[in-house]
């Protein structure tokens, strides 16, 4: 791991409507890190990777990526170069074969010219094709996307992101569809090829038992505070079992 600080961020805050959703938090993120992001239900995991991502603004705080403000980066190309995200649902268009989806992690760089060309004779097809063999869809480029299988279709966004190759990635929850076994081997291959690449990641998960398996560092939110912040290794059951449990009138 460098010691390149990639996400700084200073009491960061959110409120929805007089609720806080993120309430001061503050944490370091180098480069090369792999870290989970825990905690029950609305504990502010997805309002946190919205904000790095700069899908949604934060009410205070500051935050700074790769040494400078977030803002600074303009949306686009800029933005696409430091950071990838991945979700659940995976973001892709269905109807499309695999390469054009593998491609569009060239969109913001391309602009729009070369992209709707891509369309009709697909650009730099060699580095979608490198991308694919990588997450071990040898041959599927030219299949509707829409037909490949849940697990297949992640390793299609994950390709994609590949060829996008951004320095953070921020993964919302990206095995919740998938069955254990596809989690399983999608976060083996993640955590494999942001590690070769010297990427950082950032993943909300539920399964706690993933977390510690594959990340190096578990960040753990509840109520919008940030409970625990520890190497994986330090984590302990009983934190965990703190971190989860329910209050009591949530039995009610
Ligand atoms: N658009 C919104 N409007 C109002 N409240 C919101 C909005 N988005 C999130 N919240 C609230 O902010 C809090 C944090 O939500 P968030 O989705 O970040 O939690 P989470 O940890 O990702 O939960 P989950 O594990 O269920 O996905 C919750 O109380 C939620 O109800």
């Amino acid at each position: 791991m460098s010691s390149k600080h990639m996400i700084e961020a200073k009491n960061l805050t959110k409120h929805f409507e007089g609720k806080i959703a993120l309430s001061s938090l503050s944490f370091t993120i180098k480069q090369g890190e792999l870290v989970a992001l825990i905690g029950p239900s609305g504990a502010g995991k997805t309002t946190l990777l919205n904000a790095i991502a700069r899908m949604a603004p934060l009410s205070s705080g500051d935050l700074h990526l790769a040494g400078q403000p977030l803002s600074a980066y303009k949306k686009g190309k800029l933005l696409a170069k430091k950071i990838g995200v991945i979700r659940q649902q995976f973001d892709l268009i269905g109807p499309l074969a695999v390469i054009h989806n593998v491609l569009a992690g060239k969109l913001s760089e391309w602009g729009i010219g070369k992209s709707l060309f891509s369309l009709l004779v697909p650009q730099e097809k060699e580095l979608a094709i490198k991308a694919l063999e990588r997450v071990g869809l040898h041959g599927k480029a030219f299949e509707i996307t829409s037909t490949l299988s849940g697990g297949e279709q992640q390793r299609v966004a994950m390709a994609r992101l590949m060829v996008q190759k951004p320095e953070v990635i921020l993964a919302d929850e990206p095995v919740a569809s998938l069955d254990p076994a596809r989690a399983d081997d999608i976060l083996a291959m993640l955590t494999k090829i942001v590690t070769e690449e010297k990427q950082t990641l950032i993943t909300s998960l539920h399964s706690v038992e993933y977390a510690r398996k594959y990340f190096t560092r578990i960040i753990a939110l509840k109520n919008g505070e940030i409970f625990f912040d520890l190497p994986t290794e330090k984590v302990t059951d009983d934190l965990l079992a703190e971190l989860y449990q329910l209050k009591s009138g949530d039995m009610a």
